[in-house]
């Protein structure tokens, strides 16, 4: 029984490869075995030369020293990593449940308990990343994740920085994106406080508030705050209300994500253990 954390270091030779799980930006992920413990992770292949093309080194060293010093239920755990001549290997915790994104297309909107749930866990992890000085920034549907109790996991932090000081580097797609960012001012930990308004939204809508046909409307629509509520799906008065507090195009006034957990809607509608199974 090999001790951990392991003092040699992994190869592709310690594990059996199996389907591939999903194609992202810098690679693809695949399900693996590792040989001698016969224990289950995900494998993301990442090509060097994708890393080096666009000068990443540095940002995905970064990132993989600060996802492997996080440990909550509610983000992705990076147990290791090693690299061969063309690829850099990592090994992740292993999601059965797959991405969010692909069950909320499935079945287009979520229940106001699925919701709450998910938000109440998403931002249980960014408290957590919080008082780590990790911002994320970039959370969106497809870098969420269900294990196999349905337990929501934040899985890319290819954009996270370890950050004391106010940011200004550009990142993600429009619809996530906050003012602040979109308008390329400042930004501070207050932009996933504002993501977590657009998930909400999204969650139980199906689509976010300030989608639009192209970038340039999504971004009027972003930095306007050109918020509305179709009348189908029936939404609760509690759920618009927590989106319209997140909502708030003064990053200073959004409400912090101890509030959030203390909300009426999350409250009543959240799952304690958040499976909401
Ligand atoms: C620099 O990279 C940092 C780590 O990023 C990731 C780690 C693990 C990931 C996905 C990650 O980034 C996003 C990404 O590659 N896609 C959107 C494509 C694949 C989608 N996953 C599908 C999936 C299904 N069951 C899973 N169990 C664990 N991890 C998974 C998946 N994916």
């Amino acid at each position: 029984q090999q001790k951990y954390p392991r003092d040699k270091p992994w190869s592709l030779d310690d594990f059996e490869i199996g389907k591939p799980l999903g194609k992202g930006k810098f690679g693809r992920v695949y399900l693996a075995r590792e040989k001698k413990s016969q224990y289950i992770v995900a494998l993301k292949v990442i090509f060097k030369d994708q890393i080096e093309k666009y000068k990443l080194n540095n940002q995905l060293g970064r990132e993989m020293e600060i996802q492997s010093k996080l440990n909550h239920p509610n983000v992705l755990r990076l147990f290791g990593w090693f690299h061969d001549a063309h690829h850099i290997y990592l090994i992740l915790e292993y999601c059965h449940g797959g991405e969010l994104y692909k069950l909320l297309s499935k079945i287009g909107h979520l229940s106001e308990h699925q919701a709450a749930t998910y938000i109440a866990s998403l931002t249980k992890a960014l408290a957590y990343c919080h008082q780590k000085n990790v911002i994320h920034r970039d959370i969106k549907p497809e870098n969420l994740l269900l294990d196999f109790e349905g337990r929501l996991k934040i899985a890319d932090f290819g954009w996270s920085v370890q950050s004391t000081s106010k940011r200004k580097t550009m990142c993600g797609t429009l619809d996530y994106l906050a003012p602040e960012m979109v308008e390329n001012r400042a930004h501070d930990y207050a932009v996933d406080n504002w993501t977590l308004g657009v998930l909400c939204y999204e969650f139980l809508y199906g689509a976010p508030p300030f989608e639009a046909e192209n970038q340039i409307d999504t971004f009027k629509r972003i930095v306007a705050v050109d918020l509305s509520f179709p009348s189908t799906p029936p939404v609760s008065v509690e759920a618009k209300n927590l989106i319209r507090l997140l909502l708030v195009k003064d990053s200073s006034k959004r409400l912090s994500l101890q509030k959030i957990l203390e909300h009426p809607w999350i409250v009543q509608n959240a799952d304690p253990n958040g499976t909401c199974n």
